[in-house]
């Protein structure tokens, strides 16, 4: 459905977004998700035909950007990070511009715009001029402006951006409902925990480049290669401290302060090596009371993907 080939980004010499490839089926939500600056707003604004690629090329629908933009226009709905300003407008009449530019008659903007505004739950706004919204509620008019030709597509850079946790939620669900009626969305955000939890797969972007792509849980899995792992000892914390300094999978070990008998380190090893560390030290007699594998949070997996691109980078 979204296919991008080798796509990049030159400004002037400076690379904005460099080999990016990118391929989202059919009813995927698909999260986007980098550090400021990382490429995202460029690659969004490319995909809406809004800004041509240096080189390398993307799809839509199998429409190809570059050659075939306004057939693109007519699948997409572009939501960009910046909303414009608009002080002669009342809320409806901004929809109803937006339909009429995209050739939508007076009885299908009658039709549709009231169903959009139930969507975005602003039926009884629709009377308020558009600079009077709240934040919140501009990104979701916005979001319902993108929705006004019924696009298969949806892109949507950083909708959430600048919101109150109340709101968030409140697109969030509005996000859950355009995924259940099948569109194919690639949503932005700096923020990793906020896209994992209604994104099919994510993909990170640093600098431009697509670092890590996946499910979520396929991120953190291939990060787990990072573990850490807390062993409770009931004595010979001395002993049990240099078996796993001996051990080759193992770094940096260390007494947990304040909690008794509790080593700490880090284990680059699969699953089959953890019990076959498990193992050797049960064999080695270390008197051993617990071993926990401590789950890492999303926002650790994201600092852990960044951390790993620059040590690969110097
Ligand atoms: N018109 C431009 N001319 C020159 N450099 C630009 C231009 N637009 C963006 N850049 C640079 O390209 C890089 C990528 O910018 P982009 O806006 O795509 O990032 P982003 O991931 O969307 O960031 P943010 O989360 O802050 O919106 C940045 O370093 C930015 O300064």
């Amino acid at each position: 459905m979204i296919e991008t080939v080798n796509l990049t980004k030159k400004y002037g010499s400076f690379t904005a977004v460099e080999d990016l490839n990118l391929s989202i089926s059919e009813g995927t939500v698909y999260g986007v998700v980098g550090q400021n600056g990382a490429g995202k707003s460029t690659t969004f604004q490319i995909l809406a035909t809004l800004m041509s690629p240096t080189y390398g090329s993307a799809y839509i629908s199998g429409f190809d950007i570059t050659k075939e933009p306004a057939k693109v226009r007519q699948v997409i709905g572009y939501m960009p990070d910046f909303f414009g300003v608009y002080d002669q407008f009342k809320a409806e009449e901004y929809l109803h511009f937006y339909g009429a530019s995209y050739g939508l008659s007076v009885a299908e903007r009658e039709e549709v715009i009231p169903q959009l505004l139930e969507l975005v739950n602003l039926t009884g706004k629709r009377d308020s001029y558009v600079d009077l919204l709240s934040r919140g509620m501009k990104q979701r008019l916005c979001l319902a402006r993108a929705l006004i030709h019924n696009p298969k597509v949806l892109i949507l850079d950083e909708p959430a951006s600048g919101l109150d946790p109340r709101a968030r939620v409140e697109m969030r669900e509005i996000l859950k409902e355009l995924k259940a009626m099948g569109k194919t969305i690639i949503i932005s955000s700096h923020i990793l925990p906020e896209l994992a939890e209604m994104c099919d797969e994510i993909g990170v972007i640093n600098c431009g480049q697509l670092v890590a792509t996946g499910t979520v849980s396929e991120i953190q899995t291939k990060l787990q290669v990072h573990k850490e792992i807390i062993v409770t000892v009931s004595g010979e914390m001395e002993r049990a401290v240099r078996f796993f300094e001996g051990e080759l999978e193992v770094l940096n070990v260390s007494v947990v302060e304040n909690g008794v008998g509790k080593i700490q380190f880090g284990f680059r090893g699969s699953d089959s090596s953890q019990q076959a560390l498990i193992k050797k030290a049960v064999l080695a007699d270390i008197p051993l009371l617990g071993f926990q594998t401590l789950e890492k949070n999303l926002e650790d997996v994201f600092m852990e993907i960044m951390k790993e691109v620059e040590v690969e980078g110097e």
